[in-house]
């Protein structure tokens, strides 16, 4: 058996991780249950199937799919347990989304026609079960087969599905592993955008490392050693605590009802270091919610005023900021209409972007993103980035950050605002200004990370978001 998601990771300080792996035994047997006439099991598959299809047909996001309060009706409609499981079938389909469809392929004569989405679904449900989860094979061709009979456009292919699934499984353990050596596992217009950004050897590396689950990263406010112990994990050099595996809800950990650290990506903790010293000083946080920078800045001894155009994210900050102890002034609005009364002395702008750098916890990503949605974000960055400088007093430093693994978020974009915006000058980051930042520091002074950096002893425990964070300074 391959291996098994067991965790599905949430945005930094936003809510809890679940710790549900799914169980032989439960949703597995297409059994009636008593009183029931619905198959136990067949209603989790159901869902999966028709969230697949949110995703890949219709572009829709996973984490919005899967909320528990707005997520979809046929989600909402299932117990946690089966939640849990719908969640790590569709994780694992689609971060193995070109293997499972090689695999399936192999069994098709000829490809199936582009109308029989209904189907594809029904097959990359079933093929990541037998394929990567601990659910018995004979579960998942027996749920797949009565989930087509039960659904008009498939029920004629039923036969089908069960040659093809029970194929699979048979020619798994000889299979399987040669598939995920030829396969580059993500859709073509991003290998080529990574390709072209990195160079073939490390969209390699980077394809390699979305295969896994991200590890759990903790920014604590004190005594990384002393958490490590604590939660069961390492100190990496930039003092995150990582986590490979959490035994336990984050909210039910030791210092979490205590406020003494939030979930972070270390990546993601490396931009608002990068001021340097701002004891007492005015910082903005402009785009700060879920407000893992915020935190940062507050224990860094600044006045931090945190801006945010979503009510509801900012009120997560507020919550989140409370149960750590800290406080910052809140401003919701659209960053293009705020205007303060009084410049502050620094700016750190974290802007909503691709999200590329996060494949590993949002598989979702490729499959729901395009390049123009690409080239849309970077064009809102560029103008959010250009208010942003207005808002720092002649001297002041601004840094920029995304999560965005495309240069033309980061390197591209960065370089063409230096050019074309007077009044604002580049203060590159030195090599030895941060020690532990240097693996990270490009020739120009940017700082770019990627999943395929900070290779630690196996691929579970490895890797940090893919970051881009650049400063500058105001000249006039
Ligand atoms: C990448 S997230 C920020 C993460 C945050 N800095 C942290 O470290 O926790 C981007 C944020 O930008 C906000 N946002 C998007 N467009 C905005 C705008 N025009 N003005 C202000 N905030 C905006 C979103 O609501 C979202 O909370």
């Amino acid at each position: 058996m391959g291996p098994q998601p067991n965790r599905t990771a949430q945005c930094p300080l936003e809510g809890s991780v679940v710790v549900t792996p799914p169980r032989r035994g439960h949703s597995g047997n297409p059994q009636h249950r008593a009183g029931d006439s619905n198959v136990a099991g067949l209603a989790a598959r159901k869902a999966a199937a028709r969230l697949l299809a949110a995703v890949i047909d219709a572009r829709t996001p996973l984490d919005g799919l899967t909320d528990n309060e707005h997520g979809h009706p046929q989600y909402k409609a299932l117990d946690g347990r089966d939640r849990a499981l719908v969640r790590a079938i569709l994780v694992t389909a689609l971060r193995h989304r070109m293997t499972i469809a090689r695999l399936l392929s192999k069994r098709l004569e000829k490809p199936l026609p582009p109308n029989a989405t209904a189907l594809s679904h029904i097959l990359h449900v079933a093929a990541a079960q037998i394929l990567f989860l601990d659910v018995p094979d004979s579960a998942a061709v027996d749920l797949a087969v009565t989930h087509a009979k039960s659904d008009p456009r498939t029920t004629r292919f039923s036969g089908l599905v069960n040659g093809v699934l029970r194929s699979l499984a048979r020619a798994k353990q000889e299979e399987l592993a040669p598939a995920l050596a030829a396969t580059s596992e993500a859709p073509q217009w991003f290998v080529e955008r990574l390709t072209a950004a990195y160079g073939a050897e490390k969209t390699r590396a980077i394809l390699a490392a979305h295969r896994h689950e991200a590890p759990v990263d903790f920014t604590v406010k004190a005594d990384s050693a002393l958490w490590a112990e604590r939660l069961g994990g390492i100190v990496l050099t930039t003092g995150t605590v990582r986590v490979e595996k959490l035994a336990a809800n984050v909210t039910d950990l030791p210092g979490f009802a205590d406020g003494a650290w939030w979930v972070q990506d270390t990546a993601a903790s490396l931009p608002a270091r990068l001021f340097g010293g701002i004891k007492g000083q005015r910082v903005a946080d402009l785009c700060a919610a879920p407000g893992g920078k915020t935190a940062q800045l507050i224990l860094a001894g600044a006045e931090v005023t945190a801006v945010d155009t979503s009510k509801n994210r900012l009120a997560r900050l507020a919550q989140n900021l409370d149960r750590l102890g800290l406080t910052a002034e809140l401003v919701p609005t659209d960053l293009l209409d705020y205007r303060p009364a009084r410049l502050f002395d620094a700016v750190l702008l974290d802007t909503p972007c691709s999200s590329t750098g996060t494949v590993r916890r949002h598989p979702d990503v490729p499959w729901t993103k395009t390049m123009a949605d690409v080239e849309k974000l970077a064009a809102l960055q560029r103008k959010l980035l250009a208010h942003a400088v207005t808002l720092v007093r002649p001297g002041g430093r601004i840094v920029f950050s995304n999560c965005s693994l495309d240069p033309i978020e980061g390197e591209e974009l960065y370089s063409a605002f230096l050019t074309e915006t007077p009044g604002v000058i580049d203060d590159p980051i030195r090599p030895g200004e941060f020690a532990d930042l240097d693996p990270f520091l490009t020739s120009v002074g940017t700082l770019r990370t990627t999943p395929a950096d900070m290779v630690l002893e196996s691929p579970g425990i490895s890797g940090l978001d893919g970051f881009f964070a650049a400063r500058m300074r105001r000249s006039f």
